[in-house]
């Protein structure tokens, strides 16, 4: 992670430079170690890998993962994501987060992104480089390693930069049935106090015409954070809505830039968290790993 924020460093230097291609220095540390019986494995699950490469999948866990997890605003990048760092002991970073911070914080650019981020928009490549940059510099001062960074890379040239700097290992394409995205959104928590993430909407779409049921029950706070609860101001349907439809148009691409590298990992989700949890362990070969309980806590 060390080389990777010295280059998006460099990167950030020279924001105004087209091609990237020269920062292509290292590849990653992780290794494939058996890509067909990975290939076997995803096709009995409900995750498939549709890129021309072998499956990126079963690395060798002893180095750092570098993942990143895609995915539409509201389908729980944030939960599964936070849920792997926990078990692969790498950090979660989480772009959204670090522009909320940034938000809250009374720094210069706070005013100026209250007004993007509240109209549904994306900020500028320049600045979410530069919050990325100091985020990975104070996690290289603790020593951190590897990574699995959520709502990065949100466009073509974010991916096309990143790709530039370092070897992603693996895209994980979350997906979950358009109804829910936006009730899923809608019903989103956050205790102020101790910062924990709840979601108060509970799904229950009914099967018709063949199409199977969802039902996502609600993840309720305890007691000590109910009175607490804030909803991220652009958690309002017509931001949500505006959100989906950049995703559409700007993040989407962004799929097909990893599917044609062999990276993608889609996975649809089944239902909540006690549904879909060991079925993502499971399409990453993670089932077995001995951490699994304590990453759910
Ligand atoms: N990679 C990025 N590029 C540009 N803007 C970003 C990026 N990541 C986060 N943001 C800004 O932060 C907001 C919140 O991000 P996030 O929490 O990831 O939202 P979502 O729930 O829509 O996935 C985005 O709507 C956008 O304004």
């Amino acid at each position: 992670m060390a080389v990777l924020n010295r280059l998006l460093l460099r990167v950030r230097a020279r924001a105004t430079t087209t091609s990237y291609s020269k920062f292509r220095t290292f590849s990653s540390p992780c290794s494939i170690a058996n890509p067909e019986a990975d290939l076997k494995a995803s096709s009995s699950s409900s995750s498939s890998l549709l890129g021309s490469k072998p499956l990126p999948l079963r690395q060798d866990l002893r180095h750092p993962v570098q993942w990143v997890f895609l995915g539409c605003p509201g389908v729980g990048k944030g939960t599964y994501a936070s849920r792997l760092s926990k078990l692969l002991h790498v950090p979660h970073i989480a772009t959204g987060d670090l522009v909320r911070d940034e938000l809250s914080s009374s720094g210069p650019l706070s005013s100026q992104l209250a007004e993007i981020v509240n109209q549904g928009q994306l900020v500028s490549d320049e600045i979410i480089i530069n919050l990325l940059s100091k985020r990975l510099e104070a996690g290289e001062a603790k020593g951190e390693s590897g990574f699995i960074l959520d709502g990065f890379p949100r466009t073509i040239r974010q991916a096309e930069i990143l790709e530039g700097v370092t070897d992603i290992d693996l895209v994980v394409n979350l997906k979950l049935r358009e109804e829910a995205l936006l009730a899923k959104c809608l019903g989103r928590r956050t205790c102020s106090e101790c910062g924990g993430n709840y979601n108060v909407a509970c799904i229950d779409i009914k099967g018709e015409d063949g199409s199977p049921g969802m039902y996502m029950p609600p993840l309720l706070p305890p007691p000590h954070c109910a009175s607490k609860l804030i909803t991220r101001a652009d958690d309002t349907e017509e931001v949500v809505k505006e959100r989906l439809r950049i995703y559409y148009e700007l993040t989407q691409p962004v799929e097909e830039f990893y599917r044609n590298r062999g990276k993608l990992l889609e996975f649809d989700l089944p239902g909540g968290i006690p549904e879909s949890w060991p079925k993502l362990l499971q399409a990453l070969h993670l089932e077995d790993h001995d951490d699994k309980q304590s990453a759910a806590a």
